[in-house]
């Protein structure tokens, strides 16, 4: 629209001041014009030749705000004195308004990038290169295969980043963690539950652990990966329990105890109706299961399973309450895959064979006819033709296939000791001593406990600790050894209270008591004296609860008081010490009394199984098979004869299960797990990452360009702090001032830096911030190319294609914001030209340049314009090829579950089936939407 000068009631932007909003003109003169800026209440005169304002003319279908903050939209536009009038259509009635322009909003903000182009809003070019980078940044970040690892605070583990990487990236990954003790399987459930919420596949999160471990997984969230868990309990749920709110909605990642969810039906029914994305729970072995009676534990996890998507279970000793009780688990995880125990008994034996015609699959030596009608008679339903063995690609697919159909599945992952190195030794210290008489009429009893745990028989209740040699022996080792850090373990609570009273009354060693008659916080502030290298206590006496789970591998010297009877607690209770970090060999010291019912326990662990030194897969087995002679033998003690035939016996069946574990489930967990190749590249990503310069040379823009000070401290460490001109409020960055660094050693040493990566929140906010700044989505500037001619332009447009989708789609898997840079040259040609040190041309300049290019301009936006839609185009058509293959895997797995197992629904296949048309609607609909323009001229 033509502009004949200022008129009174006519609106105009500053072009120099684009926050002051919309001016209206209410004084103007021979010389000056008068504007006054509702919106901030400012008045500014100028001189009308030089006046640096945009008049705001709106034009038919434009979208416009009244001073009374309702929308319309324009439908015709006329002029009366100067004054634009807007004949409109409100969108809230529907109703046809008139609107002079003088009833305009003044908020106004321009969003469009041609709008703000053509009304001078424009910005330094820096903040083009911004938003680009920004965009370019958080695409990449969304398609990295290190999305939701890379920022978690911990040492670069092979075994743990290759099952974090498989299970991460899956959607309701349902598995059971099962690796042996201390390898680090809350740290990969960690960076599971990360990964699924950086990349919203998960969005809350439900942790369930023993009453002893709550602490620890917070605190472990909370360092690791950032996560911040609200503690869940009886006094936090009683009183929305009693409002009738339901507290659980209140939190999107919630930590509890399997006990709270127990001893309280009504807060277990809570968190059923509330609504979780991811189930995790530790030590899963405690839910024990039998067809005639399944535990409370099992049966309360196990509804919560039904309802939750995304299932982790977690147990280093799956066998520990009895094989039913893993079955069971599996089946709570996978129901269609894992139907009923015999079946599950007899498909176990087979697994041997499984592993056999797996293994030529994922060889490059060609396979045998032989295997080929082996492959076919273990699997018809995958009617497998010889096309399917064609590629590498194609055989480790269907190695897999048949890995998940017959053998472990995919939802079982183990890693052993045995296949990664560098763990310390393990040593047996057994300290003889002799069985007083006091103890004699006890252990000559019926009864198994009395002789396994004499000192807890009622006639010697408080004066065992007089006479018991382990007492005196305690004392002294404690003495010898000081000021080496000692945990004790024992199997009561009693037993661990008494040993502390005669150490608190007989000597001066400081020390610490762990069991579950304590409350939380106690125990953790006697873990906590336990672990302070300085002033805290030599040694913690712990009851069995201290077996499981928590990180005392600062220590070196275990005692076991007594010995438990299973294998599965006895390697649980060397876990404490033998575990990631341990930096010595691990003493295990065993003071027992000869002849008795523990000297039996003890022979039968070190020369029957082997059990101190190494960690014993086949522990749990063997016992099954042996528990009878075991009991004989705990009953008899004197009888060495016995304990010898035991000894024999347990050696012979443990020789026998190894093998078939070798060749059986290890084997096939292995061949799973192995990946070929695929750690190794998904490590490399890791390093190269740490070792890029991209996050912090960013980052170093980003804050100078929103007003945050970056110092060098040293160490690798950066201190930032506002300055006065922070534009606006960051999300996650601390005003006090904060310490960041990009060094992954020092963020791992330092535990009071944060730990700067793609993954920080910080960085997540800063990008957004920039995103959703209009700052950048105009703006000109000059280059100085001297191999070019002076004054010829560049257009540079950026677009984002995106689609909008419910959450629960997830359709950001398929197709995160995509960013395209278009560059169109002066002649209206595409080029791809990249401009690095875009200067500012100052803003007279710049509107002039506008004003002067603005129809040349016009013609290059439209034509980038159908360029953007042609290359979206070609990138939407891949995000659809990969959602259409994806999920036509799973429903394929699902229809050939369904031919073994009728308990696969049709329902099951359907809602996949269902999905993929949502993803398919959804992707279609995606849209190009220009997101910032920016002009370059060269001015050598
Ligand atoms: N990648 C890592 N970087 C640094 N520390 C680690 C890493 N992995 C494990 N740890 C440390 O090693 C110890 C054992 O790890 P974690 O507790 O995850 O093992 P776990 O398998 O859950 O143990 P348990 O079988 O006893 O439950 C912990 O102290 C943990 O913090």
């Amino acid at each position: 629209m033509k502009n004949d000068g200022f008129h009174i009631g006519q609106r105009w932007l500053s072009n120099t001041e684009t926050e002051l909003g919309l001016g209206a003109i209410v004084s103007v003169d021979f010389r000056t014009v008068e504007i006054l800026f509702p919106a901030t209440g400012e008045i500014r005169r100028y001189a009308k030749n030089e006046a640096p304002l945009t008049r705001l003319t709106y034009a038919v279908g434009d979208r416009i705000t009244h001073t009374e903050e309702w929308q319309a939209t324009v439908t015709a536009v006329t002029e009366k004195q100067g004054v634009l009038v807007y004949e409109a259509i409100r969108e809230d009635t529907k109703e046809s308004v008139t609107i002079t322009e003088a009833l305009l909003s003044p908020l106004v903000q321009l969003n469009e990038p041609e709008q703000r182009l053509f009304n001078n809003q424009l910005d330094l070019p820096k903040w083009f290169e911004l938003r680009l980078q920004s965009l370019e940044h958080d695409y990449a970040y969304q398609q990295s295969s290190t999305i939701g690892l890379a920022g978690a605070r911990i040492e670069l583990i092979p075994h743990q980043l290759h099952i974090a990487a498989e299970v991460g990236k899956r959607y309701a990954p349902r598995v059971l963690l099962s690796d042996e003790v201390g390898l680090g399987k809350t740290i990969e459930a960690a960076l599971i539950i990360h990964q699924q919420l950086q990349t919203a596949r998960s969005q809350r999160v439900l942790i369930v652990v023993p009453d002893s471990l709550v602490h620890q997984w917070l605190v472990e969230m909370l360092r690791r990966v950032n996560l911040h868990f609200s503690v869940f309990d009886e006094s936090r749920c009683a009183a929305a329990f009693e409002e009738g709110s339901n507290p659980f909605d209140d939190e999107q990642l919630v930590l509890c105890s399997l006990d709270f969810l127990v001893q309280h039906p009504k807060h277990h029914q809570q968190a059923m109706d509330s609504q979780w994305d991811m189930l995790v729970v530790d030590e899963a072995h405690h839910l024990g299961w039998s067809e005639a009676e399944p535990s409370t534990e099992y049966l309360r996890i196990e509804a919560l399973a039904k309802v939750i998507p995304a299932v982790l279970l977690l147990t280093a000793t799956p066998d520990q309450l009895g094989h039913q009780s893993h079955f069971a688990r599996l089946r709570l995880l996978d129901p269609a895959r894992f139907v009923d125990y015999e079946s599950f008994l007899a498909e176990e034996a087979s697994y041997a064979k499984v592993a056999e015609i797996v293994t030529p699959l994922l060889e490059e030596a060609p396979l045998t006819t032989e295997h080929i009608a082996a492959l076919r008679a273990l699997a018809p339903e995958l009617l497998i033709e010889a096309n399917d063995l064609d590629t590498e690609i194609k055989r480790l697919e269907l190695a897999h296939k048949m890995i998940d159909l017959h053998g472990t599945g995919r939802i079982l992952f183990r890693n052993r000791r045995a296949s990664i190195e560098g763990f310390p030794a393990r040593a047996l210290n057994p300290h003889a001593l002799n069985l007083p008489a006091e103890y004699s009429a006890i252990v000559d009893g019926a009864d198994l406990s009395d002789k396994l745990f004499p000192e807890r028989h009622p006639s010697v209740a408080e004066a065992w600790v007089d006479f018991d040699p382990r007492v005196e022996w305690l004392i002294e080792f404690l003495g010898n050894i000081k000021p080496a850090k000692v945990l004790l373990i024992c199997a009561s609570a009693t037993t661990a209270q008494q040993l502390a009273e005669v150490l608190r009354t007989k000597t001066g060693i400081r020390h610490s008591v762990f069991h579950e008659g304590m409350s939380i916080v106690d125990r953790d502030k006697a873990a906590h004296y336990f672990a302070d290298p300085e002033t805290g206590a030599q040694v913690l006496l712990c009851s069995e609860i201290g077996s499981e789970g928590r990180n005392f591998q600062f220590a070196h010297h275990l005692i076991l008081f007594d010995l438990p009877l299973t294998p599965d607690l006895l390697e649980q209770r060397i876990g404490r010490l033998d575990r990631i970090g341990q930096t010595r060999d691990v003493q295990i010291h065993v003071p027992y009394l000869t002849g008795s019912a523990q000297h039996v326990l003890l022979d039968w662990y070190h020369q029957g199984l082997d059990a101190f030194r190494h960690t014993c897969p086949t522990g749990s087995g063997v016992f099954e098979e042996v528990s009878e002679a075991l009991l004989t033998a705990c009953h008899s003690p004197a009888d060495t004869h016995l304990s010898e035939q035991l000894i024999a016996m347990s050696q012979q069946v443990n020789t026998t299960l190894k093998k078939q574990l070798d060749e059986g489930r290890d084997r096939l967990l292995e061949l799973n797990a192995s990946g070929i190749g695929k750690v190794d590249s998904l490590l490399e990503d890791m390093v190269a990452l740490d070792t890029s310069i991209a996050l912090p040379k960013f980052m170093s823009r980003v804050f100078d360009a929103i007003g945050i000070h970056q110092e060098e401290k040293g160490h690798d460490c950066f201190i930032l702090t506002p300055t006065e001109s922070m534009v606006n409020h960051l999300p996650g960055f601390d005003h006090e001032g904060m310490t960041v660094t990009y060094r992954r050693r020092i963020a791992t040493t330092l535990e009071h830096v944060h730990f700067l990566t793609w993954d920080h929140p910080l960085v997540h906010s800063a990008i957004e911030l920039v995103l959703t700044e209009v700052l950048g989505k105009s703006s000109v500037g000059f280059v100085a190319d001297t191999t070019q001619p002076a004054g010829i332009y560049w257009l540079e447009a950026l677009y984002v294609l995106e689609c909008s989708a419910p959450k629960a789609l997830q359709v950001g898997r398929y197709l995160p914001p995509t960013p395209l840079r278009i560059c169109m040259d002066a002649k209206g040609q595409p080029t791809d030209a990249q401009f690095d040190d875009v200067r500012p041309t100052g803003k007279k300049i710049a509107q002039q340049l506008v004003g002067a290019l603005k129809p040349q301009l016009e013609k290059h936006i439209s034509q980038a314009t159908t360029l953007a839609h042609s290359q979206a185009n070609k990138v939407l058509q891949g995000a659809l090829v990969t959602m259409r293959e994806s999920m036509t895997e799973q429903a394929e797995r699902l229809r050939s579950l369904q031919q073994r197992n009728p308990a696969v629904r049709d329902e099951e296949i359907e809602f996949i089936d269902l999905q993929r048309a949502a993803l398919e609607k959804a992707l279609t609909s995606a849209d190009v939407r220009l997101d910032a323009l920016r002009i370059v001229v060269n001015n050598p």
